[in-house]
């Protein structure tokens, strides 16, 4: 057995030039998880998910995948799929003759057994209808969805994906989040990166937050709002007066302002850290006040983000 983890990297650098676009970067990936990268423009993302893929090779730094130490080869390492900056596709040839050129490369299976892959593949990302239709025509999003149906032809046990959210309509992204978490409990490690903090937060039990090149938190999501100092968190309860005086008096509480209704309902919004918030909540169930409804106004993702975001504008 070889390590647990998918991907081990140590103090990686990547340079452009003058420019470094990665600047001593360390990850580790265990392997069945559904890690999110996420930063903002020009962190470094793509980058990073290109020495993944074999698309660059580092100048400086270790990279283990799969077990296996990376050289300065320009090669998908064994068992890695995926693709940054849109999947490679030949237009002229419709979305099964794509498939069928990339599953003949292979070599490895029968032609029938070939053609029941493809059909399976484009079933999951969902383009059964549009099979026999030329890539050439195909929206962004369902040039997504069959980069994914290509990568999983290959059965990968890493698989890189640079925002493959984009352009996906919502019956899209759900075909899309089936096949990720699928096979995240298949054991494959899925590693991508987006500007959606929503699709992130739904899909993802972990993240790396890169900015400038290096990475500014790397763990599991639900650390995040202890990393982030206080949030401002929306409470619904039964009693929204007498709620609004104990959270005064609770000691790290601050009532954020008078948020008035919220779905109807007259809400409280409060700052916090997570301890503070949890005697609120603990305060409240002893006076009586049920809790209906307590959530970030804006979740630990996004905050974390905002405030990397923030700080390196300050920087400029
Ligand atoms: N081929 C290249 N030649 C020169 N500079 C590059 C090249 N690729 C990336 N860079 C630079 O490296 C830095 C990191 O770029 P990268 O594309 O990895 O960022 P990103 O986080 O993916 O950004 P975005 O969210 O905008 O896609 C940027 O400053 C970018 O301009």
């Amino acid at each position: 057995m070889g390590t647990q983890r998918a991907v081990l990297a140590r103090g990686l650098t990547k340079y452009f030039g003058d420019v470094v676009a990665l600047d001593g970067v360390d990850l580790d990936l265990a392997r069945g998880r559904i890690h999110g990268l996420v930063g903002p423009n020009g962190a470094g993302k793509t980058t990073l998910l290109g020495l993944l893929l074999g698309l660059a090779v580092t100048d400086g730094g270790s990279l283990e995948i799969l077990g296996k130490r990376v050289g300065r080869m320009f090669a998908a390492p064994g068992g890695v799929a995926g693709f940054v900056d849109g999947p490679g596709l030949y237009p002229s040839l419709t979305a099964r003759q794509n498939l069928a050129a990339l599953a003949a490369l292979s070599g490895k299976d029968t032609r029938t057994a070939r053609t029941a892959r493809i059909d399976q593949v484009l079933d999951e990302v969902g383009l059964t209808d549009v099979a026999d239709d030329r890539a050439r025509g195909f929206s962004l999003g369902m040039r997504q969805r069959l980069g994914l149906a290509a990568a999983l032809l290959t059965t990968p046990r890493l698989l890189v994906l640079d925002e493959p959210a984009n352009g996906l309509d919502p019956a899209g992204k759900k075909h899309v989040h089936g096949v990720l978490t699928r096979l995240a409990n298949e054991g494959t490690t899925v590693v991508l990166s987006s500007h959606r903090m929503d699709d992130l937060e739904a899909l993802c039990s972990e993240v790396t937050i890169l900015a400038s090149g290096r990475v500014r938190f790397s763990g599991p999501l639900s650390t995040l709002a202890g990393e982030n100092g206080a949030l401002d968190y929306r409470l619904l309860t039964s009693a929204p007066e007498a709620a609004r005086r104990l959270a005064a008096d609770t000691a790290g509480v601050r009532v954020v302002a008078d948020a008035g209704a919220w779905r109807g309902a007259e809400s409280l919004v409060v700052s916090a850290l997570v301890p503070a918030l949890d005697a609120l909540v603990a305060r409240l169930v002893r006076a009586d006040i049920a809790v209906r409804e307590l959530a970030p106004v804006v979740s630990p993702l996004e905050a974390a983000f905002l405030a990397l975001t923030e700080q390196q504008e300050a920087a400029r």
